[in-house]
């Protein structure tokens, strides 16, 4: 007898493992389908791993700019013992995850799901039927058709490498590229960043993304402009790169950062005629496919909101209410974003971009915070924070910084936008002192 439920979820990664234990939790009968890691990307080999390798180099970095300045230091990262530590954290982020589910009273099935008709889908010899189902497969590394495509690593293998290489190149200009050539730099390795146009970081203002170009730049690394690698080719003592007009490169280890594409090719989608592109599968308001009983969430939704893992968390509670009755349309809150590179870069709000296409309504606001005592004290120069004012209503609307405080800054940000603070307000709110909140009175 087939097994009926009233909602399968596909894929068990942020989004899905949110969506199916809220549902169960409200009384559901339901399953939930995993092919690879329990957790997904972000636990397993995205946000996580990536910020605990981040940890030392956080660490280190600061504590360089206080070399001569008081702290006696040589630090260096022992790559091996962090990968360690990073190892003992993922390993056990899948088992983990399958307990939850499996604890929590909801169905697992391990193998990869597809379509057989708009409420049966098949896992391997196993069929089983929904009332609701839910994709929430995610993206994969997009590997770039050229020569040689086959020698391509992407930032699942960075995550996981053993040793660090004297020498690696990177292809991208976009989070993954800038965030794995802080990590790699600071571990050592002599880095080369290839972008094919002349503008990395396109999403953040140009000030503020080349600002960090030059950073990076001073640290070592080498940022390539406007070339496009045509061929890799594999050698005695690692790999050439080759390019336009004869661009050629030795180099130990080549990894891509050109975008990532969505799970959603092998679902049967086409024989149940759901819509679905490289971006995910299309989503209304109430982020419903083409039939609505199949939803989207979280990476494999063709929304349109930055793919973060808050947002695959909000776009779940949002799919479990429609499923419970609620009809609203989806208002998606405010979404930071950021790249945990050297320095951190992020942005919240109406863009500087936004704001420089209609200078009538909004003003730009530009502040290099060196000076002041939170950076002053780590010797943090060029710490740059842009403020987008909206002139008719004197508030601020949106923000970005770069500084190795960006993360918190811009979290600050995203509140006082979000409340419409006014800067009588903002200056009426009391904070520790000297600390990054404390600052934004000065910015207000
Ligand atoms: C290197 C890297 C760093 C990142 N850093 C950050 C960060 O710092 N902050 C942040 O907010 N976001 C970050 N992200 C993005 C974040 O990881 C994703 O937004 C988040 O994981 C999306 O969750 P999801 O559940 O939609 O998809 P995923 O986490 O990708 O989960 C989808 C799951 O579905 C499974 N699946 C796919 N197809 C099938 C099938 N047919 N049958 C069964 N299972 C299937 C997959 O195996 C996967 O486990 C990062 C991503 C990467 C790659
Ligand atoms: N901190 C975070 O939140 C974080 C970190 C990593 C990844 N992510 C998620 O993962 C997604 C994928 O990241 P990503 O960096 O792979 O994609 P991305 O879309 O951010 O950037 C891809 C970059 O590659 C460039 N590019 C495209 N083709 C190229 C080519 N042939 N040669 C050189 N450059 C080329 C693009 O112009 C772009 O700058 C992000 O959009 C984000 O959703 C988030």
């Amino acid at each position: 007898m087939v097994e009926k439920y009233d909602t399968v979820v596909i894929g068990a990664g942020p989004a899905g493992t949110a969506a199916a234990s809220s549902l169960k939790a409200q009384g559901e009968k339901v399953a939930i389908v995993e092919e690879d890691l329990w957790g997904g990307t972000c636990p397993n080999r995205g946000c996580d791993p990536k910020k605990i390798l981040y940890a030392a180099v956080e660490a280190k970095a600061q504590a360089d700019l206080l070399a001569g300045q008081g702290l006696n230091t040589q630090s260096s990262i022992e790559w091996s013992d962090l990968m360690a530590n990073k190892r003992a954290y993922t390993k056990q982020i899948s088992p983990g995850t399958h307990k939850s589910m499996t604890s929590s009273g909801i169905e697992t099935f391990t193998g990869h799901a597809q379509f057989v008709d708009p409420h049966t889908l098949e896992i391997g010899q196993q069929t089983i039927e929904a009332q609701n189902v839910i994709i929430a497969t995610g993206l994969r590394p997009r590997i770039p058709e050229i020569k040689g495509k086959e020698f391509l690593q992407t930032s699942t293998d960075f995550l996981d490498l053993d040793e660090m290489p004297a020498s690696i190149t990177i292809q991208g200009g976009g989070y993954v590229a800038f965030e794995l050539a802080g990590i790699a730099s600071s571990a050592g390795a002599k880095v080369t960043l290839i972008h094919h146009n002349d503008r990395p970081l396109k999403a953040f203002p140009e000030k503020l993304a080349q600002t960090l170009c030059d950073q990076l730049s001073e640290n070592g690394v080498e940022i390539i402009l406007n070339q496009e690698i045509t061929e890799v080719q594999k050698n005695s003592s690692g790999y050439r790169v080759m390019g336009n007009d004869g661009f050629d490169r030795e180099t130990e280890r080549v990894f891509t950062a050109v975008g990532r594409i969505a799970n959603v090719d092998q679902l049967g989608l086409d024989q149940i005629n759901v819509e679905h592109s490289s971006k995910g599968v299309k989503v209304n308001e109430h982020l419903q496919s083409d039939v609505s009983h199949i939803y989207a969430i979280g990476d494999s939704a063709a929304s349109p909101v930055p793919k973060l893992t808050p947002v695959a968390g909000f776009e779940a509670n949002y799919v479990v209410e429609q499923i419970l009755g609620d009809h609203t349309e989806i208002k998606y809150p405010l979404v930071p974003t950021i790249i945990f590179s050297l320095p951190k870069l992020s942005q919240v709000g109406v863009s500087v971009q936004q704001a420089q296409e209609d200078a009538d309504r909004y003003h730009v606001s530009t502040v290099n915070m060196e000076e002041w005592i939170t950076y002053k004290r780590q010797h943090e120069e060029q710490v740059l924070v842009q403020l987008v004012i909206d002139q008719k209503q004197d508030k601020v609307v949106g923000a970005a910084c770069l500084s190795m405080e960006a993360d918190e800054m811009i979290n600050y940000l995203r509140l006082l936008i979000k409340h419409e603070y006014s800067a009588k307000e903002v200056g009426q709110t009391l904070f520790n002192y000297p600390t990054t909140a404390s600052d934004i009175q000065y910015l207000y």
